[in-house]
């Protein structure tokens, strides 16, 4: 049964010269599924996000997500803290919004700060710890609520590669303990096959589906099982071929395409 219901979505951000932005998007999510979200730059795949969040509210179709009292965890492309607040205080911050009793407000903050491995450094302010740290507090903040859906949009798009590829195991081994539903939008064709069951393939603005393909890796995978695994680069092939079109288009003709149409 599915969880997140997707039907018929549109939206137009008001007098947008550019034109809808997303056109006619229908997708099922089941619960527990985890579902990666590629496409080019600026196509819409926050506006995506932020629809399912119940932060856009869209010009057409609707979006179901469970009864409609599930908890929602969303992970931005920048950590976004509150500068004022130690590492612990901001996790608690998502917290406190759950009207969970104080002493449950500090337990599962400092849970969530112990899955990330920041337990020590809980007391630190924001701008005492490096980008990645930043992120991983991030990160305990949508996972400490427990949440039914967690959203990510290019967590980790803006660190280096090393953080980057440490985190995306992390948030593996994270996600199997969970049994929450996620949809992360990455750029990352390899990030998107080593953490999703499904990879929805989205088209330039405005954006539709231009395919899913399914992930045949288990829940025990991880880099090293990827690299052996010989469907792995085939996977990897298939999925440059179906965003080059969108890539391509989206960034418009060519100057030698111009000059030659002139
Ligand atoms: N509040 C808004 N008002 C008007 N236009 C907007 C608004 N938010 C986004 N847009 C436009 O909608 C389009 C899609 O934006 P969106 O951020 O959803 O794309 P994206 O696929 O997530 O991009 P990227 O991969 O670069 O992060 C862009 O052209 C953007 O400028």
């Amino acid at each position: 049964m599915s969880f997140v219901e997707i039907t018929g979505l549109s939206h137009r951000f008001g007098r947008d010269r550019g034109g809808p932005v997303l056109s006619d998007v229908t997708l099922s999510v089941r619960r527990s599924e985890f579902v990666a979200v590629l496409g080019p730059s600026g196509c819409g795949k926050s506006t995506l996000l932020n629809v399912l969040a119940g932060l856009v509210s869209p010009t057409e179709g609707t979006v179901t997500v469970g009864d409609g009292t599930v908890r929602i965890g969303y992970v931005f492309q920048a950590p976004r803290l509150l500068p004022w607040r130690t590492a612990r205080r901001n996790v608690e911050f998502g917290l406190e919004q759950t009207g969970a009793s104080r002493s449950a407000v500090r337990e599962r903050a400092a849970a969530a700060l112990e899955l990330v491995h920041l337990a020590e450094h809980a007391d630190k302010y924001p701008n005492q710890l490096s980008g990645g740290m930043q992120q991983r507090v991030a990160l305990a903040r949508g996972l400490a609520i427990e949440p039914d859906l967690l959203l990510m949009d290019e967590p980790f798009a803006a660190l280096d590669a090393l953080t980057r590829s440490y985190l995306q195991e992390e948030l593996l081994s994270l996600v199997r303990r969970t049994d929450s539903t996620t949809i992360l939008v990455t750029h990352d064709i390899d990030e998107a096959l080593l953490l999703a069951d499904r990879v929805v393939v989205m088209t330039q603005r405005p954006a539709r589906i231009a395919s899913i393909v399914d992930v045949p890796f288990g829940p025990e995978r991880s880099v090293a099982s990827l690299i052996a695994d010989e469907r792995y680069p085939e996977l990897r092939t298939s999925l440059r071929e179906l965003l080059r079109p969108q890539v391509t288009a989206a960034a418009g003709p060519s100057r030698a395409q111009v000059t030659a149409d002139a």
